[in-house]
C-alpha cells in the first residue's frame, strides 16, 4: 500500500532539476549569444572607428597638402605698419562681426582693431569694442575665400631679452592658386588705409619694448591734417620747405644715378612755441607722408633702439627726433647747475656714458650711435629726417655738416607780421562778418592800452589785427603763447584787441617775479655749494693726509663727502621733504663705490 511516494518524489526532483538546468543553460545560451554579439558589435566599432580615424588622418593629411597647393598664408605682426592696414581692411569687411566677447575701452585717439557693433546713429561711439575671438572666420573677398585668424591674447614669448607679451598676429589664408592674389590683397589693403587717412596724419611714436625688442613703433596715432598756411612763419619759409621736399621725393632716380645717397636732413631751431613741430605736422598731411616720431630723452632711447627704430621706417616716411640736444652734454655752467641743483634735491644724476646728466631717465644715445642712423651704415635710405631743438648751440658740429643736415631752419618769437596773421587766422572774416564794414577812414594802427581800452567803434577786422600786432612787440612772445591769449577771447575781435597791452604788461610783470624768483634760488644754490665746497675741502685734506698711511684713500674721501653732505642737509630747512638724506644717501653710494670716483672727485673739487 505504499503509495510510492519516494518513487514520484524522485522524479519531480529529477524534472525540477531538468528544468533547472534547461533554464541555466538558456541563460547561459543567452550570455553566450549576448557575449557573441557584443563581441561582433566591438569588433564592427573598432572597424568603423578605424575608418573614420583613417578618413580624418587622410583628410587632414590631403587639406594640409591642398592647403599648401591651393593657399597662400601671410602673417601680420602688430607694430609693423602693414598691420594697420589689415586691420583697417578687416574693419572695413566686417569680418568680425559675429564676435560675442569683447574688450571695451574707451576711445583715444591711439588705434585699435575694432568693430561697430551698434547701427543706431544716436550713439556716436565713445568706446571701442575690439573682438577677443581667435576661431577662424571665413569670408570672400574678389571670389576668393579668405580665412583670418588672430593670434591668442596673453600669451607670453622669451626672447634673449626676457620674457614679453607676445605680439598680436594676424594670419591671412586666400584660398587660390593665383599668387598675385596676396600682393594685390595687401594693396587694397593699402591703399583702403591711405584712403582713410586722408584727412588726417599718422604719427607712429617710438614706445618702451614692450613686446620684445624687435618691436619699437606700438603707438599709433592720428591727427587731423593741418592746413600749410595755419603755420604763421616768415614770408616764403614753408613754401621753400615744401617745395625742397617735395623736390626730394620726386628725384629718387637722380639720386641713385648721382651716387648719392637718397635721403635729406632738416633741422628746425628755435625757442619753444614758436611753430617747429607744426610746420613738420602740416608738411606731412601736404606731403601725405606718415610720420616716425621718437624723443632722445626718452629713457628706453639707446644706440640699439635707436638703431632699430630707424631700420625699422618704411621708405617715403617722416623720420622725426625730437630734442636732438638731448644727445649732447649741455655747457659745463649749464651742467654744473643742473648737477647741483638736482643733487641737493635728491634726484639722481647718473646719466649714459658715465656722464653727469640731469637725471637718470635721460638718453643713453651717443653722437655716434645718432650719427649712424643719420648717415652712417645703419641708416636708411628714401626718406625724410627732421630734428628739433631748442638749443641748436649745444649740437655738435658733425651732426650739423651737410649730408647729415642739409637745412637749417630758425624759428623767432613773434614778429608783428606774425602777430596780425595769427589775428586774422583767429577772427576771419566769414565768422564775423559785423566786422567786415568799417566807417573809419583811416587803419586804426595805434596800439590800443589801458588809457584806451574800448576799441574804436564800426572798426574792420584788418584794422583790430593791426591794432593788436602793434600791441605785440617784436621778439618777445612766442606765437604758442599768442594763441593762447587770442583763444580766451576767440568769439570777441574786439576784446582781444583791447586787452592786448594790458595782456603784454601782466605776461612782463609775471616774467619779471619769475626772474627774481629764479635768481633767488641760484644765489641760494650758489651759497649752499660753496658752504659744502669748504666743509668737503677741509675733511678732504685731513682725510688724504689719514689715508696715506693707511691706504684705501678713494674710498676714504668719498665717505668723507657723505658725511660732509650729510652734515650740511640734516640742519636746514629743507625745501623739499626727505632731500636732504636722498642726498645723503647718493653720497654714501659713492662710498660704496656704486658711483664712479670721477662724480665724487668733482663734488670733492
Ligand atoms: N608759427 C606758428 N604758427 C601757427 N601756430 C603756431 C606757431 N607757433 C606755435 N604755434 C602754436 O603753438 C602751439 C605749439 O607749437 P609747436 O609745438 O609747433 O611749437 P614748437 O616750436 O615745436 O615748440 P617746442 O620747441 O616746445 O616743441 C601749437 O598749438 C601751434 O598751433
Amino acid at each position: 500500500m505504499n503509495s510510492n511516494p519516494s518513487g514520484m518524489g524522485d522524479q519531480d526532483t529529477l524534472s525540477q532539476w531538468m528544468s533547472s538546468f534547461v533554464g541555466l543553460s538558456s541563460v547561459f545560451a543567452a550570455v553566450g549569444l549576448l557575449g557573441q554579439a557584443y563581441l561582433g558589435s566591438s569588433i564592427k566599432l573598432l572597424i568603423m572607428g578605424s575608418i573614420v580615424e583613417a578618413g580624418r588622418r587622410m583628410y587632414q593629411w590631403l587639406s594640409v597638402r591642398l592647403r599648401f597647393q591651393y593657399s597662400i598664408s601671410a602673417q601680420f605682426d602688430e607694430g609693423d605698419p602693414a598691420y594697420e592696414w589689415i586691420v583697417l581692411f578687416l574693419t572695413q569687411e566686417n569680418v568680425w562681426r559675429r564676435s560675442r566677447d569683447f574688450t571695451v575701452t574707451a576711445t583715444n585717439s591711439r588705434r585699435k582693431w575694432s568693430v561697430q557693433t551698434w547701427m543706431d546713429p544716436r550713439i556716436n561711439g565713445n568706446a571701442e569694442y575690439v573682438p577677443k575671438y581667435q576661431t577662424p572666420q571665413l569670408f570672400r573677398w574678389r571670389g576668393h575665400w579668405v580665412e583670418i585668424q588672430r593670434s591668442k591674447d596673453g600669451e607670453t614669448r622669451r626672447s634673449p631679452f626676457g620674457f614679453f607679451p607676445a605680439v598680436t598676429s594676424i594670419y591671412v589664408t586666400i584660398y587660390t592658386l593665383d599668387m598675385k592674389q596676396l600682393s594685390a590683397l595687401v594693396e587694397d589693403a593699402r591703399s583702403r588705409y591711405v584712403e582713410v587717412n586722408k584727412p588726417n596724419v599718422v604719427i607712429h611714436l617710438a614706445d618702451s619694448p614692450q613686446y620684445g625688442p624687435s618691436m619699437v613703433w606700438t603707438n599709433v596715432k592720428r591727427k587731423v591734417r593741418r592746413p600749410l598756411n595755419s603755420v604763421i612763419l616768415q614770408d616764403g619759409v614753408v613754401d621753400t620747405l615744401v617745395r625742397d621736399a617735395q623736390d626730394f621725393l620726386a628725384t629718387e632716380d637722380w639720386y641713385v644715378e648721382a651716387g648719392i645717397p637718397h635721403r635729406r636732413g632738416y633741422l628746425l631751431h628755435g625757442p619753444p612755441g614758436t611753430g617747429k613741430t607744426s610746420t613738420i605736422f602740416a608738411l606731412a598731411g601736404a606731403l601725405n607722408l606718415e610720420i616716425y616720431s621718437l624723443s632722445l630723452a626718452s629713457s628706453f632711447v639707446d644706440d640699439s633702439f635707436l638703431q632699430r627704430a630707424a631700420s625699422s621706417i618704411p621708405r617715403h616716411a617722416l623720420f622725426l627726433i625730437e630734442d636732438i640736444d638731448c644727445a649732447f652734454p649741455a655747457s659745463r655752467d649749464d651742467e654744473e647747475e643742473e648737477y647741483m641743483q638736482r643733487l641737493l634735491s635728491g634726484a639722481s644724476t647718473h646719466g649714459m656714458d658715465g656722464s653727469k646728466k640731469s637725471n637718470v631717465g635721460e638718453p643713453k644715445v651717443t653722437l655716434s650711435g645718432l650719427l649712424n642712423v643719420i648717415d652712417g651704415v645703419g641708416s636708411e635710405e628714401g626718406k625724410l629726417f627732421f630734428a628739433t631743438t631748442n638749443y641748436i648751440d649745444r649740437l655738435d658740429p658733425a651732426l650739423l655738416r651737410p649730408g647729415r643736415i642739409d637745412t637749417k631752419i630758425p624759428y623767432e618769437l613773434s614778429t608783428v607780421q606774425q602777430a596780425r596773421a595769427l589775428f586774422m587766422r583767429f577772427f576771419p572774416e566769414s565768422r564775423f562778418p559785423e566786422f567786415v564794414e568799417s566807417s573809419s577812414a583811416a587803419p586804426f594802427l595805434v596800439p590800443v592800452d589801458e588809457a584806451t581800452p574800448e576799441p574804436k567803434p564800426n572798426q574792420t577786422l584788418a584794422e583790430l589785427a593791426d591794432a593788436f600786432a602793434a600791441a605785440i612787440p617784436t621778439g618777445e612772445f612766442s606765437t604758442a603763447e599768442l594763441q593762447s591769449y587770442l583763444q580766451s577771447h576767440k568769439t570777441d575781435p574786439a576784446a582781444a584787441t583791447a586787452g592786448a597791452s594790458a595782456w603784454v604788461q601782466d605776461i612782463r610783470d609775471e616774467r619779471r617775479a619769475r626772474e627774481e624768483r629764479e635768481e633767488e634760488r641760484r644765489r641760494k644754490l650758489r651759497a649752499r655749494r660753496e658752504a659744502i665746497g669748504g666743509e668737503v675741502g677741509g675733511r678732504s685734506t685731513e682725510t688724504v693726509q689719514r689715508t696715506e698711511k693707511a691706504g684705501g684713500k678713494e674710498k676714504e674721501q668719498r665717505k668723507t663727502v657723505a658725511e660732509a653732505v650729510q652734515t650740511e642737509t640734516e640742519g636746514e630747512d629743507s625745501p623739499k621733504q626727505g632731500s636732504g638724506s636722498e642726498t645723503a644717501s647718493e653720497f654714501s653710494s659713492y662710498a660704496d663705490g656704486a658711483l664712479p670716483a670721477e662724480e665724487a672727485t668733482r663734488a670733492i673739487e
